[in-house]
């Protein structure tokens, strides 16, 4: 193999950056050139390709720096329709056009999905990341408990749902954990203190939304900041308990913290958080409003008199407030562990490719009480019809009756967190009250990577 692509797809997460690098860095000992293609698939269907030499002379870029966050590739969540097989034979062609031997896609569920067709052109390999943390299966068999129940109102006339998990120990689970995690849920968690002292101060009830689709592993290691709640998408909301444990923490402390997962549903299975159907170009739902439902929810059930009584607040409405970390959990300097892992992943991904390795996911295991690095056959994810499902939170790490991670959440938490934070970490802080910030303005890596980028002539 002489020369290789890697492109990042999907949500951008703040360990890209390292995860190229260690591509590159393992590409440099086997003296293989690293191509970056731009913007994700969406370059690939550019006729131009543009991309970038990301290890002239088997040296990585000076803008490569792994403890930036974002992806100098760009990202995007354009669609390459499997069914479009002319599409895919012209990418094909372009890729044969770069010269490029094989492709190293950074991503998830929804980049394994989109990387799928190109794999009967190339030798294809996943490195994973997304800071929802749902990419990979609980146990090795999770992938075949999907199944199809016929239903006439559905207009493909059948419904997918899931047999109830398998028992399962930590050292079963397949990719324990993505890049892009341990930094977001660092996010999320200060947000929760910091927002903490302001709702204990007015006497108010703040319900804190985070991130991860379907998928509760962001809301429940948010734990580690704290909240007196925590609602996960796969426990479905029931009105009378979450009222109840609401107001046993009034009671005691007179004002009450919630982290809610974007995806949480009620006893339906409907989501509450969408509250327009929107979709992105991938087919992704983009959740809205989950807060806002159970500020809501908590408004109706609990109503103004509570708070007056008290004189706490004029009304349940002004009691109640919500706040949507957003983006803000994606974006910044990423944290060691993802930033040591993410570029472990790069590497291990590139090694896959020089092993003659095709269609597979570059993996981090949880083994006798460490991480090391292996891979999994991509259909290994797949359902019996193809499809890839985003791992959803193991019932088993959440205790519904607490709305707090179980014994069992708490062991996988402590794996990944304990050591998350390094020292430089902390030392970066320092630069935030740097005058120069006053003065200068954000120096953008877009400007730099732009004189880098190289285009095919697709005439
Ligand atoms: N079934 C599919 N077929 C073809 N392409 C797909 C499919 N699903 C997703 N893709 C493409 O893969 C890319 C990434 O998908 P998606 O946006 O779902 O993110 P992801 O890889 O799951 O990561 P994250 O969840 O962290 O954003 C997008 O460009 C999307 O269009
Ligand atoms: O950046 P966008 O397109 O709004 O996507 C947000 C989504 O992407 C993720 O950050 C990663 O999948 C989700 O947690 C979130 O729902």
């Amino acid at each position: 193999m002489k020369r290789i692509g890697i492109l990042t797809a999907g949500g951008d997460t703040p360990a890209l950056n390292a995860t190229i690098a260690g591509a590159v860095q393992r590409a440099n000992q086997a003296r293989v050139e690293v191509f970056g293609i731009i913007k994700g698939f969406s370059g690939l269907l550019n006729p131009q390709v543009p991309h970038v030499h990301l290890n002239p002379l088997f040296q990585a870029i000076p803008e490569l720096d792994p403890t930036r966050g974002g992806t100098i590739l760009g990202a995007s969540r354009d669609y390459v329709d499997s069914a479009d097989t002319e599409t895919i034979g012209r990418v094909a062609e372009r890729l044969k056009q770069l010269k490029v031997d094989g492709l190293v896609c950074v991503g998830g569920d929804g980049t394994l999905n989109g990387m799928q067709p190109l794999s009967n052109h190339l030798p294809v390999v996943l490195a994973p990341k997304t800071i929802d943390n749902d990419l990979g299966l609980n146990y090795s068999n999770e992938a075949s408990d999907w199944y199809r129940e016929p239903d006439s109102s559905h207009p493909k006339g059948y419904v997918t749902k899931k047999r109830p998990e398998r028992a399962f120990g930590l050292d079963d689970m397949i990719n324990y954990v993505t890049p892009g995690f341990a930094t977001a849920v660092y996010v999320s968690s200060l947000s929760v203190q910091r927002i903490r002292t302001t709702a204990e101060s007015h006497r108010r009830i703040a319900i804190i939304e985070v991130m991860g689709r379907d998928c509760g592993m962001i809301s429940l290691a948010t734990a580690y900041g704290q909240p007196d709640i925590i609602l996960v998408p796969e426990s479905p909301v029931e009105a009378g308990p979450l009222v109840d444990q609401v107001h046993a923490v009034l009671d005691v402390q007179k004002h009450a913290v919630l982290c809610v997962s974007e995806g949480i549903v009620d006893t339906q299975g409907q989501i509450l958080g969408a509250m327009s159907a929107s979709q992105d170009p991938a087919g992704n739902i983009q959740y809205t409003g989950a807060a806002q439902a159970v500020k809501r929810l908590l408004v109706d059930q609990i109503g103004d008199a509570f708070f007056t009584r008290q004189r706490r607040n004029e009304s349940a409405n002004a009691a109640i407030f919500v706040r949507k970390i957003g983006h803000t959990q994606r974006g910044g300097r990423p944290i060691l562990f993802d930033r040591f892992y993410a570029s472990q992943l790069g590497g291990k991904a590139v090694e896959l490719l020089l092993q003659g390795l095709h269609n597979c996911v570059a993996t981090l295991q949880y083994r006798n009480g460490g991480f090391v690095l292996d891979s999994i056959d991509a259909n290994k994810l797949r359902d019996h019809w193809g499809n890839i499902h985003a791992r959803p939170l193991s019932p088993s790490f959440y205790d519904p009756t607490r709305f707090q991670p179980s014994a069992k959440g708490i062991e996988y938490l402590r794996t990944i967190f304990n050591h998350a934070l390094g020292v430089d970490d902390i030392e970066s802080m320092r630069t935030i009250f740097d005058t120069g910030n006053l003065i200068h303005p954000y120096d953008s890596v877009n400007v730099d990577i732009t004189k880098r980028i190289l285009r095919v002539d697709p005439s």
